[in-house]
């Protein structure tokens, strides 16, 4: 299948010499939920707003559907929807009034039953004919998800689509990511929330320092979660790991205080009983023995932490 976006060499340098994306490549295919994670600063606005057509690329090249971002910008504009992260609309406008309004910038015919459907499915309905200014926080922000996808896009962007939002907004918001990726809309979402990463997305990229450090399936690094630490305090501190425990690939540390296990805690036989045995013939005694599982978390501050 062809990828609904394809970036390739992307780099940004910003007036003043900083570069903020350092030669990108990614591809995303359609009706995916691709979830953006970095440290405040990595890039990852700077990086949709370059395929969104707001910010200039440096160099390299974008396509959406097919089409370059540059040359077919009427094209590629109009296939994507983007929620930006500040709140900006006007005050004094009414929710009807304004997801209307966005739709028609994009040279759409006015659609009143489907503006109420979006409206209906972020739970705006009641409030169509409040001003701006009379809603709360969360609700302007559901207003931006209206206002992005009132032109129909078959992509959307949200960028920290749930940054400050009640815990019963978020799980509406997902359950809304989800039900749009099910009609076939594309989804790329940044967050700083690995939660939210691990409830939606089907894959997980990470930028650090303007590069894209990793992209996997979410399954993938999921996977990695199963991955246990057995690990023992010796009563005695070794020098080297004795040669009949090879087997077992055991790490040495704290000056050969510690002994470390990795297993997969998802197997029936996690090696641990075997371990147990063989430390006993070799007369190693510990003192003291915990296990440890990684987090996503774990995955994600160790990836940024490599990076550096
Ligand atoms: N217009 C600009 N001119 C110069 N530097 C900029 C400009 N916009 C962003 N930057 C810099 O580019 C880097 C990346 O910023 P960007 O907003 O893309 O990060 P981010 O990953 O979205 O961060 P956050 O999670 O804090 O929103 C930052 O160091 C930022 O200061």
């Amino acid at each position: 299948m062809q990828p609904i976006i394809q970036v390739s060499r992307l780099n940004k340098v910003y007036k003043g010499g900083f570069q903020a994306l350092d030669n990108i490549n990614l591809e995303i295919e359609p009706a995916e939920i691709l979830a953006l994670l970095g440290p405040n600063g990595a890039g990852k606005t700077t990086l949709i707003s370059t395929i969104c057509g707001i910010i200039d690329p440096s160099s390299g090249s974008i396509t959406v559907d097919g089409r370059d971002i540059i040359s077919g910008y009427r094209h590629t504009r109009e296939m994507i929807g983007l929620v930006p992260q500040e709140l900006t609309t006007d005050a004094f406008e009414t929710v009807w009034d304004t997801v209307s309004f966005s739709r028609g910038l994009f040279g759409k015919k006015p659609d009143p039953e489907y503006i109420e459907k979006i409206l209906k499915d972020l739970s705006l309905w009641e409030k169509k004919d409040n001003k701006m200014m009379e809603l709360s926080g969360g609700m302007k922000r559901r207003v931006l998800i209206a206002k992005a996808l009132s032109h129909e896009p078959k992509i959307l962007f949200l960028d920290e689509p749930t940054a400050g939002v009640d815990v019963e907004l978020r799980q509406d918001m997902w359950q809304l990511v989800k039900r749009l990726r099910e009609s076939g809309v594309t989804i790329i979402l940044t967050t700083h929330y690995i939660e939210e990463a691990e409830a939606i997305a089907d894959r997980i990229g990470v930028i650090k320092n303007g590069q894209l450090i990793l992209v996997e399936e979410k399954v993938a690094l999921m996977s990695k979660l199963g991955k246990k630490q057995l690990q023992l305090e010796l009563k005695q501190s070794l020098t080297t790991v004795p040669l009949e425990l090879n087997a077992f690939e055991l790490c040495l540390k704290d000056n050969g205080r510690r002994l470390v296990y990795t297993y997969d805690a998802t197997l029936e036989h996690t090696g641990i009983a075997a371990l147990m045995q063989k430390l006993s013939d070799a007369g190693i005694q510990f003192k003291d023995l915990k296990t440890d599982q990684s987090s996503l978390e774990d995955i994600f501050v160790s990836l940024v932490k490599e990076a550096k």
